[in-house]
């Protein structure tokens, strides 16, 4: 019992992954329990499933290059008949020789089954060199046809999909799988020659002596099992596993980061990071030890096994002998046969394996590509009204999917997870990603609450108002108050959980997500600075349309951004990632004017900024705002995030939030002389202002 339960995976929590993750990185595999991966790992499941393995790398070539997969093909089945053939010539050579008057004579006899045997190798070396040549060109090409379907369909998901973690697992894994689709290629070719050189070998020795067949098998279990075993534990461990790796990639990755780099000189985090680096290598360095421990134990076992089973089958052939069961040539080409059908057998199992082991990781990319289409952002839905007048929320509730692994539940520290055998671990409730992926939880069931804990509190609840078109609308708030929130869901980006948000009567909910989408252009708070040239920055607010002078030139002049782009050296042929050669880095105010000219390239009828002056100076950001309202002045609604309220007096209608909650609405005079949130925020920050700083006492 003790030993099989340091056999399992279960995770060795370290101190680095507790302080620097909050826990075990490792997953439950509740994934992969799900989806039956597991149970395909024995014997049976290996072989019954074997035409569907192969089916599927046959698929997979064809669909990369159709030609190159029939030359293949018919390659290898060429190259097993031909071992075949070569093996009954063999056979018909042996008995010649072995048989006859004089040797001259024997050797006559013998020549037509050699020369046919010279006539073999030479078509099967040519087969090979096909084979050889069209699996080389078919494996790149199978690696990119699958490698464009996973970022393709990864790109295609909605934002909740690739903000859930274990969707986010699901990329993490199946990322192996377009490799492993390019390694099926070959173990499949290598499976279709071994199968029928098999077949060959073991024909021939059924027909030498019944016995002969299953001592041949017996000889090659051992080595079957050892192989499959050892897989088993590869692809286990590399699931349990997968979280921690990345996570050591995220630490190196930050050692290296130029944006993490003036902090790890200035405050030291240099060695402190290196530390942890170390650390979480040494528990993933355990990992491989221990199975690297098992592994030789299991070969061992398998060599003596094998062993055994070597000399039971030549003492039999012996027997067969001296008992004159068998004559003299005829146990030639059985030793042969022995041992082609051994190595073929060998191969055989080796490549099924392998197969299989590759196998398991397309299928995590079919998995993907699967649950990816499933929480694909839908395609076609209602139109939108050409010219609404209004966007209205109503009773709009949404709350973000938590982690279903609150910190209380982690393993305490005075009793590691891998004491815990696997079959032991307290139950639990079913997590959210085993749900199937469309059914989002809600705070109202009963997965989404921490154990013993209350659900947390909505990101909006119960919104109701409305976004009057072709106007300056600003969203107020304090901080978490559920400003970005509701204009994620304005822009589509995430869907209520209750309530509506119509577009004069159209529920965006049913609406086109597309064509909703070319209506908004956001500058988020934390938009995508791209590592390209500033002409690519700002062109790729609307990357469909054809990339004009004038249309950058009129974006730039609208984000007041002439003066960045005149100090770049290069312009805008500028590249602005300073980790490549020839880059160049901008201050923040001068990306967020870039953020703006993006926006404004993309022209959409309704602008979301997002807190756009918060790296400028004054006059930049006063500056900003005649941009932005001369935006509005040319008919574009413009939904604005800020925490300067000075800046929102110019603004036809504010919604204030709080905890989620709409609070007040009205214009910048109304809430003043309301006295209430607004109000109250707008004297803080006029104070700031107004009071004088007292001067420091001499001490
Ligand atoms: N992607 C996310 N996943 C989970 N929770 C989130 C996510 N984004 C925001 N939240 C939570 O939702 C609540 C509202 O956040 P939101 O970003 O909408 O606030 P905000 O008013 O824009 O705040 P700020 O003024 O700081 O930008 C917060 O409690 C926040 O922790």
């Amino acid at each position: 019992m003790v030993g099989k339960r340091r056999e399992t995976a279960e995770p060795v929590v370290s101190a680095s992954e507790r302080l620097l993750f909050g826990g075990p990185l490792r997953y439950d595999m509740g994934w992969n329990q799900h989806a039956d991966a597991f149970l395909a790992l024995s014997f049976r499941a290996m072989t019954t499933q074997l035409p569907g393995m192969l089916a599927s790398s046959l698929r997979l070539a064809r669909q990369a290059d159709a030609r190159a997969a029939r030359v293949l093909l018919a390659a290898e089945v060429g190259r097993g008949v031909a071992q075949a053939v070569s093996l009954l010539a063999v056979n018909t050579a042996l008995g010649k020789l072995l048989t006859g008057p004089d040797i001259a004579q024997r050797l006559r006899a013998a020549a037509p089954a050699l020369t046919a045997l010279a006539v073999v190798m030479l078509v099967a070396a040519l087969l090979r060199a096909a084979s050889t040549y069209a699996t080389g060109r078919l494996e790149p090409k199978v690696e990119r046809v699958a490698t464009e379907l996973y970022l393709e369909r990864s790109a295609n998901v909605e934002l909740a999909a690739i903000e859930d973690h274990a969707f986010h697992k699901l990329l993490d894994t199946a990322q192996y799988g377009a490799r492993s689709a390019r390694h099926m290629i070959g173990y499949g070719a290598r499976v279709i020659n071994a199968m029928i050189s098999l077949v060959a070998a073991a024909s021939v020795l059924t027909v030498l002596h019944p016995a002969l067949l299953p001592l041949l098998v017996t000889m090659t279990l051992p080595s079957a099992w050892s192989a499959l075993t050892n897989a088993r534990r590869r692809y286990e461990s590399f699931h349990t596993w997968v979280q921690h790796a990345r996570a050591g990639q995220l630490i190196s990755g930050l050692l290296t980061e130029p944006s993490a780099a003036p902090e790890i000189r200035v405050h030291g985090v240099g060695p402190f990071l290196l530390r942890h680096f170390r650390s979480m290598s040494e528990t993933a360095e355990a990992e491989q030890a221990r199975l690297a421990r098992l592994a030789a134990r299991t070969g061992l076992i398998a060599a003596a096994w094998t062993g055994v089973a070597t000399l039971a089958t030549y003492a039999t052939l012996g027997a067969l002998l001296l008992a004159g069961a068998m004559a003299l040539s005829v146990a030639g080409t059985a030793v042969i046969a022995i041992r082609t059908g051994a190595a073929n057998l060998d191969t055989l199992v080796l490549e099924i394996n392998q197969l299989h082991e590759e196998a398991l990781f397309v299928g995590d990319l079919q998995r993907m590509y699967t649950a990816a289409a499933e929480r694909a952002i839908p395609v076609g839905g209602e139109p939108l009204p050409e010219h609404p007048k209004e966007i209205r929320f109503e009773n709009v509730t949404f709350s973000y999917p938590h982690d279903e692994h609150p910190a209380d539940e982690l393993p305490p520290r005075e009793q590691p997870a891998h004491e815990q055998p696997a079959h032991e671990k307290p139950p639990r409730e079913q997590p959210a990603h085993e749900q199937p992926a469309h059914e989002k939880p809600t705070p109202d069931h009963p997965s989404d609450r921490p154990p013993g804990g209350t659900p947390p509190r909505p990101a909006l609840d119960n919104v109701t108002l409305t976004l009057p078109l072709g106007r300056i609308i600003a969203l107020v708030g304090e901080n978490g108050s559920g400003k970005t929130t509701l204009v994620k869901l304005l822009a589509g980006l995430y869907t209520p959980d209750r309530g509506r948000i119509l577009w004069d009567g159209v529920d965006a909910a049913r609406a086109d997500r597309r064509l909703l989408a070319e209506r908004i252009a956001m500058v988020a708070q934390d938009f995508k600075r791209w590592p390209f040239t500033a002409r690519v920055n700002v062109a790729v607010g609307r990357s469909a349309a054809p990339m004009t002078e004038e249309r950058l030139a009129a974006s730039i002049a609208e984000a007041g951004a002439e003066e960045v782009v005149a100090d770049l050296p290069r312009g805008l042929d500028t590249l602005l990632a300073r980790n490549f050669s020839g880059g160049h880095e901008l201050s923040g105010g001068q990306w967020q004017r870039l953020g703006i000219a993006r926006a404004a390239y993309r022209r959409g009828s309704i602008l979301i900024v997002d807190e756009p002056t918060a790296a400028l100076d004054a006059r930049a950001e006063l500056e900003v705002f005649e941009k932005i309202r001369a935006l509005a002045g040319g008919g574009q609604t413009v939904v604005l995030i800020t925490h300067r309220l000075a800046s929102v007096r110019h603004a036809d209608l504010v919604h204030v939030l709080e905890h989620g909650k709409l609070v007040e609405s009205g214009t910048p005079d109304e809430l003043l002389a309301r006295g209430g949130v607004y109000a109250d925020l707008y004297t803080l920050q006029a104070q700031q202002f107004t009071t004088r700083v007292p001067a420091p006492r001499p001490a």
